[in-house]
């Protein structure tokens, strides 16, 4: 049977605004989100019956319909009426409800590799649409490299690419709801928000000094009240010598932008001993 093996790779988001609360309950964002190399591996084979089968190496991860590479399988089988199905497995390196889209780039990863698997030939912008039906940053996900994004996430314009950062990841052993920490964003009193304009043309200009300075996150705001010891765990990256540091997405992952993979490492090295999870990585 044929068989493919689709890379999922994590994003940073470099800046993330909260403009206001939609009537639907989503909020209205303009974000910066950069692909990173961090990954996890996702394995689909054809099956001849019409069934979805899921495995996974992590035990946390639930293995049912409600696992967002399951729903981004069935949603593909429903929409083009396939009549084969698929086996999926997915070696998890990302953690999970980190911040990085882990879930959300399995999903991308299933909607790519049944496309490809069963020869559908269906592009890029009408996956990315669907996409958008299991979650906010699934587009972005199939999209990848670095993008703005508005709406609930899904509407994005490709940047000049922001490949070869280096970047050191540190995440605090629980997890958080992306859910809670929107519900919990007071809107009209965010404090300090990003100059996304400033960021896209330090983006434009590759202008590494500028873009680690105006890293900014509107949500880090409400996660770090409720978990303080993330603002020592930025502190601590830029004492040792990070440009710039912040949390991305709704956490609770810090991230912080090195000069280069060995200063990154040192970094990395500083962090060691503590229960946190440590990962050095580069903008894709
Ligand atoms: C915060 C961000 C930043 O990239 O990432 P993560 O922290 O999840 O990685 C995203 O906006 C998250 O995207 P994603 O995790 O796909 O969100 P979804 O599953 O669609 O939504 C989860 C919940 O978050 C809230 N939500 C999400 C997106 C948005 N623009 N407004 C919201 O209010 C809604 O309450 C929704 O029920
Ligand atoms: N394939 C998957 N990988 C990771 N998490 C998943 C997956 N399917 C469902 N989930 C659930 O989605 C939630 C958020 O997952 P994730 O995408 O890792 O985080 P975040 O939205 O913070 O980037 C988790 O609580 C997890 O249980």
């Amino acid at each position: 049977m044929k068989k493919l093996d689709i890379d999922a790779r994590g994003k940073i988001n470099l800046t993330l605004d909260v403009l206001f609360k939609r009537l639907d309950g989503y909020h209205e964002v303009e974000m910066i989100m950069q692909t990173i190399a961090l990954k996890d591996i996702i394995s689909i084979e054809l099956l001849s019956r019409r069934d979805i089968v899921l495995n996974t190496n992590c035990k946390k991860l639930p293995q049912d319909e409600s696992n967002l590479a399951y729903q981004a399988a069935e949603l593909m089988m429903k929409e083009y009426e396939l009549d084969a199905g698929v086996s999926i497995d997915i070696h998890k390196n990302i953690p999970l409800a980190a911040g990085l889209a882990g879930g959300s780039s399995d999903a991308a990863a299933v909607i790519i590799g049944i496309n490809e698997l069963f020869e559908l030939k269906i592009p890029k912008d009408e996956l990315m649409t669907l996409g958008e039906r299991i979650g906010a940053d699934v587009p972005f996900c199939i999209l990848g490299k670095t993008a703005f994004a508005r709406g609930i996430g899904e509407q994005l314009t490709p940047l000049k690419s922001l490949s070869g950062l280096s970047i050191l990841l540190v995440k605090p052993p629980y997890c958080i709801s992306t859910k809670e920490v929107y519900n919990r964003l007071d809107v009209k009193n965010i404090k300090i928000r990003p100059d996304t304009k400033a960021m896209i043309d330090y983006i434009e200009h590759q202008d590494i000094d500028k873009i680690a300075s105006g890293l900014c996150n509107v949500l880090e705001e409400v996660t770090i009240r409720l978990y303080p010891e993330l603002g020592d765990i930025k502190k601590r990256m830029l004492e040792k010598g990070a440009l710039g540091s912040v949390m991305s997405g709704s956490g609770p992952s810090v991230f912080g932008i090195f000069e280069n993979i060995r200063d990154a490492k040192r970094a990395a090295d500083d962090f060691a001993g503590t229960d946190n999870w440590i990962f050095v990585t580069k903008t894709e």
